[in-house]
């Protein structure tokens, strides 16, 4: 067992109360849309900015471009270092490099911030084109949206398609409606531990998560951004991070890593913890520091709202439009996204043949723990070297 100390940091709130847009950039790159974006909720979104990183060289022809999407928390840095402006490493590393599954030699991986996000994109956190920061007045966002920004950032990239678009969890539910809304721009597909639409089940557990952070004194109707520091609701957005965090592990591995063992010198009967409630506060500490509670809200009901088949005659109307060929996978032991949506996902997708599992102790977050095996997938579905090479 890890005996990492308590962390202070829902004691003692942290300095920012959340990341913001102004973090140092380290090597991302930002592409303004030239159009306010036109929201599927009604309205429109102004000044829209998206961050990305890309690594390898894009061909002249851009036929070697390669998008990869990211989960709820992750953000546009796959691979790389920590760093300025990189509160974690990548969080694919394994995955792209030379040589690696996305190989960057032949590959142009393109990873954008997801629309809503606080890593560089425009959030709840930013400023509005002339004026204060959106702060609650953010817009109700879905994932048709993100990925109808994403579409405005690749044509800024100028490119036409992707050779593949490959996401898990909220990424893989961008990455199939890139699939369904954008089939001629999808060449191929990869879809981690996502669902067709998400279920009761799943709203349920989001719905906690956004209740814990509304209920916060410090949320104010989201309004927080300017308050002083520590004055944001770090104690609403610890206790999602909890919530969802159980969701992201399997119960076997938090009861073989854990069991009903107390803290070391912090045991329950004396007002301490369980060693899981510490590894709870530990994983809630991490998230209160680097990420915007806003954005955890934001991006929190984007996934409540997904559909693939709203207003497309549904689900397996709209997945029938997706003809490329695919590869859909689920982690066996992921008691969020179960690997049963997966399959029937496998099942109506023209271009897949069948379920690919991801064996894993690790429960929804094996999609980024098991990194050999969705690389051998993602070897799998890239076309052959002499395909796409950069010149
Ligand atoms: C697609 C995307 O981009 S999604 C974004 C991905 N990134 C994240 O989600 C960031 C949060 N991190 C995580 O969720 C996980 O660390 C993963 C999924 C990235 C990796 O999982 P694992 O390697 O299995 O890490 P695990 O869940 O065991 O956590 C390890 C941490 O818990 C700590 N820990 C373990 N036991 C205890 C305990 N009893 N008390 C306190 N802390 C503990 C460890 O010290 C370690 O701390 P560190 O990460 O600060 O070094
Ligand atoms: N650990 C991942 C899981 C969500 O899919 C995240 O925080 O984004």
């Amino acid at each position: 067992m890890n005996r990492t100390a308590p962390s202070p940091a829902l004691l003692l709130p942290p300095a920012t109360g959340g990341r913001r847009e102004e973090d140092p950039p380290g090597r991302r790159s930002w592409v303004p849309l030239e159009r306010p974006l036109p929201l599927e909720a009604g309205g429109v979104l102004p000044g829209v900015r998206m961050a990305y990183e890309t690594w390898g060289r894009r061909a002249p022809d851009g036929a070697n471009a390669v998008l990869v999407l990211h989960a709820l928390t992750g953000d546009s840095h796959v691979a790389g270092p920590a760093g300025p402006g990189h509160p974690t490493a990548g969080w694919w590393d394994a995955l792209v490099g030379p040589g690696k599954a996305l190989d960057t030699e032949r590959w142009f991986v393109v990873a954008p911030n997801v629309l809503g996000g606080c890593q560089g994109s425009t959030g709840p956190s930013s400023h509005r084109p002339e004026g204060p920061r959106w702060g609650g007045d953010f817009p109700y966002l879905t994932i048709r949206d993100q990925v109808a920004a994403e579409a405005a950032l690749a044509d800024a990239l100028g490119i036409d398609s992707w050779a593949a678009v490959i996401g898990g969890s909220m990424g893989g539910m961008r990455a199939l409606e890139w699939a369904v809304s954008r089939p001629e721009r999808t060449g191929a597909l990869l879809v981690l531990a996502a669902p067709a639409a998400s279920s009761a089940e799943q709203i349920a557990w989001g719905s906690l998560q956004t209740s814990a952070i509304r209920s916060d004194p410090g949320w104010r109707g989201g309004h927080y951004h300017d308050a002083p520091p520590g004055g944001g609701p770090h104690r609403g957005l610890g206790l999602a991070r909890r919530i969802a965090h159980v969701t992201y592990r399997s119960e076997p591995e938090l009861g073989a890593r854990f069991g009903g063992a107390a803290q070391p010198d912090d045991h329950p009967w004396r007002g301490g913890r369980y060693a899981v409630e510490s590894y709870l506060d530990h994983h809630a500490a991490k998230l209160v520091h680097r990420f915007d509670a806003g954005s955890y809200v934001t991006l929190t009901e984007s996934m409540n709202g997904h559909d693939v088949g709203r207003g497309r005659g549904g689900v397996p109307r709209a997945l029938g439009r997706a003809r490329m060929p695919a590869l859909i996978a689920g982690v066996d032991s992921d008691r969020l996204h179960l690997p049963s949506q997966q399959a029937e996902l496998a099942e109506l997708l023209p271009g897949a043949d069948r379920l690919r599992v991801i064996r894993s102790p690790h429960g929804h977050d094996g999609f980024l723990i098991e990194t050999d095996q969705v690389g051998l997938l993602v070897r799998e579905l890239l076309p052959s070297p002499h395909e796409a090479r950069p010149d």
